[in-house]
């Protein structure tokens, strides 16, 4: 990623000249010469010249090893937001790889807390969410470790959990810390965790993770941005566990609260979202018994104590693939979309056909955890037709609830009117009004219910990104179709959820400049 450090109206040569400078100043502090420093970073003594006169772009890797040569704070890359400017509009060729699910990771690495053992796993997306919890787990004394440039990821947990240093920070920047009450349970009788974050988007209950875990003995207070958590021992589910709501992490809490009790566990309305999925066949290669995966009913059998070295391998993202699905359609491009996790995309693609996308198919294959369905697909541009009837979300097996803000952006490039109907979030909908900034035609009727009509004629503007993953990704697709250059603020949101995206869209020849203030 290169990464252009800016004022808004600083002229680019300016800006350079202003990192060059600031490095002579750190070179010259820390006494070496321009040639002492090309030799620790491996460069010439004529590019250092070049870099302190400002006559050189910089890519933000080589920013950073200047920074650590250096021991610089002035020109290692600041906390400041990341802003991408995208030149459009743009049309897509080539193949991508979709990557493992931001939603099986953050399970998953809650639920390596309940093995005493080592746990791999393999080709982990390397997001912002996935960085949070891992300082989360790093300052409960769990070793983390980053292991190949495949993304495979270790985690030790320590014998003993030390929840007095825990990253509290990095803990309310996240929703998933809620994941951590499950396999806690089981290791400390009294703890502390801060109150769930991430996106904004509007109220979301942690009531049902409170009633399903009561069924182990753990009773929670919250104040002062705290659960205070108590667990009664030798308690367990004297019944089937009746989820109030088909959560995904809910079911994920559950289950690993299950995975720990010595017993059988019915968990009743349960989600058989991929991620879920993913945790069982995980919570499996732990010794644990689960049956009726991909079914609402779960059986666990737990064990006393899990200690084993385990591997697994995430499946792929939906999600990603949704949103990869939906570049190719607003920018009317033929691109190749592999590792397609189709079982979780069945919906989706149904309503697309019928709303005139022509796509291939490729035989279905097997991801990497040895279960899921994966396909490659291409598109082919399309002329599209609003659909007939509203496009809602469902759990699953229906339409991903994350997939719905992309039929807000593909619904603007087709004939007609699309109605979407987000009856599942109580503010996310409202975010996706953003695109009549590019100039789409998009109504909120009501909270939950947005209307757009299109075709559009995207045209370039400057947005601060929505407090919202999904909708952000949608108004950077907006931009790939819009006339012109636009400027997306703080991208923060879209990093908690996507790896490298604006790198991997330019791989297919999408024009996006990733930079931020200093
Ligand atoms: C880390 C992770 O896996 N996050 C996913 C998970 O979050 P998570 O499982 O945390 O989702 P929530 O429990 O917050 O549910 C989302 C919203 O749907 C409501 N609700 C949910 C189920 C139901 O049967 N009835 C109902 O009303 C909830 O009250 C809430 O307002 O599921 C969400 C809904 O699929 C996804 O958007 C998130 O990406
Ligand atoms: C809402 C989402 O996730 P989270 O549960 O992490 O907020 C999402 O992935 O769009």
């Amino acid at each position: 990623m290169t990464v252009t450090p800016t004022t808004e109206l600083a002229d680019p040569a300016d800006y350079k000249r202003r990192i060059g400078k600031l490095i002579r100043d750190a070179r010259i502090h820390r006494g070496l010469t321009q040639a002492q420093l090309a030799d620790l970073l491996a460069t010439s003594q004529s590019a250092i010249n070049r870099i302190e006169r400002g006559h050189q772009n910089l890519s933000l890797e080589m920013v950073a090893r200047i920074g650590a040569a250096l021991d610089s704070e002035i020109v290692a890359i600041g906390s400041g937001p990341t802003h991408l400017r995208v030149t459009g509009p743009t049309t897509l060729s080539g193949s991508i790889d979709v990557k493992t699910s931001k939603n099986a990771g953050v399970a998953l690495l809650c639920a390596s807390l309940l093995n005493r053992g080592r746990t791999t796993l393999r080709k982990v997306a390397r997001i912002e969410e996935v960085n949070r919890l891992l300082e989360v787990l790093q300052s409960l004394g769990v070793r983390t470790r980053w292991l190949n440039a495949d993304n495979d990821l270790e985690i030790v947990p320590p014998e003993h959990l030390d929840l007095s240093n825990i990253d509290a920070a990095a803990a309310r920047r996240t929703r998933s810390i809620i994941m951590f009450l499950g396999p806690l349970l089981h290791r400390l009788e009294e703890f502390e965790l801060p109150y769930a974050g991430g996106c904004n988007l509007g109220e979301r209950t942690v009531e049902p993770h409170m009633t399903a875990l009561h069924h182990f003995g753990l009773e929670v207070k919250a104040t002062d941005g705290l659960y205070h958590a108590a667990v009664g021992r030798g308690i367990g589910p004297a019944k089937p566990i009746v989820l109030t709501e088909r959560g995904d992490t809910v079911t994920e809490n559950a289950l690993m609260a299950a995975a720990l009790h010595p017993g059988t566990t019915v968990i009743r309305n349960a989600s058989s979202n991929y991620m879920v999925q993913d945790l069982c066949f995980y919570l499996q290669k732990l010794g644990v018994d689960v049956e009726g995966i991909g079914t609402t009913t779960l059986t666990v059998t737990g064990r006393e104590r899990i200690d084993v070295d385990v591997d697994y391998a995430p499946s792929e993202d939906p999600i990603e693939a949704m949103s990869l699905l939906a570049a190719a359609i607003v920018t009317a491009s033929e691109i190749t979309i592999r590792r397609v996790p189709i079982e979780f995309l069945e919906v989706e693609l149904a309503t697309l056909e019928g709303m005139g996308l022509q796509y291939d198919r490729s035989e279905e294959y097997v991801a990497l955890n040895g279960h899921t369905r994966l396909v490659d697909l291409t598109t082919h541009p399309s002329e599209l037709q609003a659909p007939r009837d509203k496009v809602h979300p469902m759990p699953f097996p229906g339409l991903n609830i994350d997939n719905l803000p992309f039929f807000a952006v593909i619904g603007a490039v087709a004939n007609g009117q699309t109605m979407l109907h987000d009856w599942v979030y109580e503010n996310r909908a409202i975010y996706l009004t953003e695109l009549t900034k590019l100039g789409g035609n998009v109504k909120l009727l009501d909270p939950h219910r947005v209307l757009v009509e299109g075709p559009t004629h995207f045209s370039g503007a400057e947005l601060i990104c929505p407090p919202a993953l999904r909708p952000a990704v949608v108004i950077l697709l907006a931009m790939l179709a819009s006339k012109g250059t636009s400027v997306l603020r703080s991208t923060y949101v879209i990093h908690r959820g996507y790896e490298d995206l604006a790198e991997r869209l330019n791989q297919l020849g999408a024009n996006i400049e990733t930079f931020r203030d200093i």
